[in-house]
């Protein structure tokens, strides 16, 4: 057992390393002014997504414990957002409205100290950050279980703007409601992506329940705020916002339930040494092109993430190939490989080269 007095002491050892954390926090913070000084003075030069991945993917694997690395990312996350932020405030637009799984992916990726701004549509997000308005834009781009936000892709192909960086965040569904009670639910309101994550717990558990779809989950729990019949799926972000309480937690059915979102801005991130590149291309209708496009990738070594096809919009039945790499656009054999795809498509667009997100459950 410990005593008065060993408490006491305790407790001024950790004043003293609480007075130490702010002297090291503080000086900090005066360095990374100074590094601002060494920057061009345009706004979108301040965030610099492969130095923070740098510093994370370090600290990470340094971390002794007994601090999880969870706690250690938070920590620092927060930590940057308070430097960058005495650089540059920065100004963030992200698929609204407020309490969205892009509003948490936001905030987990640029912290408490950025100013946030929703949204209506991810159109806006992209045309508040084209217009200069805000900094950057955040957007869903792929949730596990429910595939790609397509919109987000058709996005990325008419816009001049590029993808800064990824953001991975672990999903979980609520069902929440005024009163917590399940029996009094007569419709689900939710965005259609969240219902469909939740589709097999839906039909088991309220199978005679009208499902609403909805533009966004913070959206339906807003609507079920002035409804005692319904009931809506959404993070508990979302439902303590507008006072609901949960009826059932964890409803999604597959428990590893990821979304990516991409950040969009006018600048090019640099290599932070583990990097991808997402590329959109088109082919000709020839025997074999997308094999001998995709052959390019498979030459020079290179590891895809992902393929995608999305409709041309120029004429029916023509496609455009969406794929993520790994690598950046900068590393000698991806630059030969798009070289070389290029020349085998009708038209390529890098729409950039980005750190490899580090998963986090802040969604959950
Ligand atoms: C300090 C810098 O500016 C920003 C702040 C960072 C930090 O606080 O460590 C890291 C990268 C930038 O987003 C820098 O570029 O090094």
């Amino acid at each position: 057992m410990t005593t008065g007095k060993e408490l006491d002491n305790l407790r001024q050892s950790i004043d003293a390393i609480d007075d130490q954390l702010l002297a090291l926090l503080n000086q900090r913070a005066e360095l990374a002014i100074q590094v601002g000084k060494y920057k061009s003075g345009n706004p979108s030069e301040f965030y610099v997504p492969s130095r923070e991945k740098q510093i994370y993917t370090r600290l990470l694997r340094e971390n002794p414990g007994p601090v999880p690395d969870e706690a250690v990312r938070a920590i620092f996350r927060e930590v940057i957002s308070a430097c960058l932020n005495l650089e540059q405030p920065l100004t963030i637009a992200y698929l609204g409205p407020e309490a969205t799984f892009t509003h948490i992916a936001s905030m987990e990726h640029f912290g408490q100290s950025a100013r946030y701004q929703p949204s209506p549509s991810i159109r806006d997000v992209f045309s508040e950050v084209e217009r200069g308005r805000v900094h950057y834009g955040v957007a869903p781009i792929e949730n596990s279980t429910e595939g790609v936000v397509n919109y987000t892709l058709d996005c990325l192909v008419d816009s001049d703007l590029s993808i800064c960086a990824e953001i991975e965040l672990g999903i979980t569904h609520h069902l929440m409601s005024l009163s917590g009670k399940i029996e009094s639910i007569r419709r689900v309101y939710s965005h259609p992506h969240a219902i469909a994550q939740c589709r097999q717990w839906l039909d088991l558990n309220l199978p005679e329940v009208e499902l609403v779809d909805i533009t966004s989950t913070a959206r339906a729990a807003e609507i079920v705020s002035h409804d005692e019949t319904s009931a809506a799926i959404c993070s508990e972000l979302a439902g303590k916002l507008y006072s609901l309480v949960p009826v059932v937690r964890k409803i999604e059915d597959k428990t590893n339930n990821f979304t990516r979102f991409i950040v969009v801005g006018n600048t090019r991130t640099k290599k932070s040494g583990n990097d991808k590149t997402s590329v959109v291309f088109s082919l000709s209708h020839a025997v074999g092109s997308l094999y001998h496009a995709l052959e390019v990738i498979s030459r020079f070594d290179i590891n895809m993430t992902k393929i995608e096809s999305r409709p041309s919009k120029m004429k029916a039945w023509e496609y455009l190939f969406h794929i993520d790499i790994e690598g950046h656009c900068d590393d000698e054999n991806v630059s030969q490989a798009l070289d070389l795809l290029g020349q085998r498509s009708l038209f390529l667009k890098v729409l950039g080269s980005y750190p490899k997100s580090i998963p986090s459950r802040k969604g959950e």
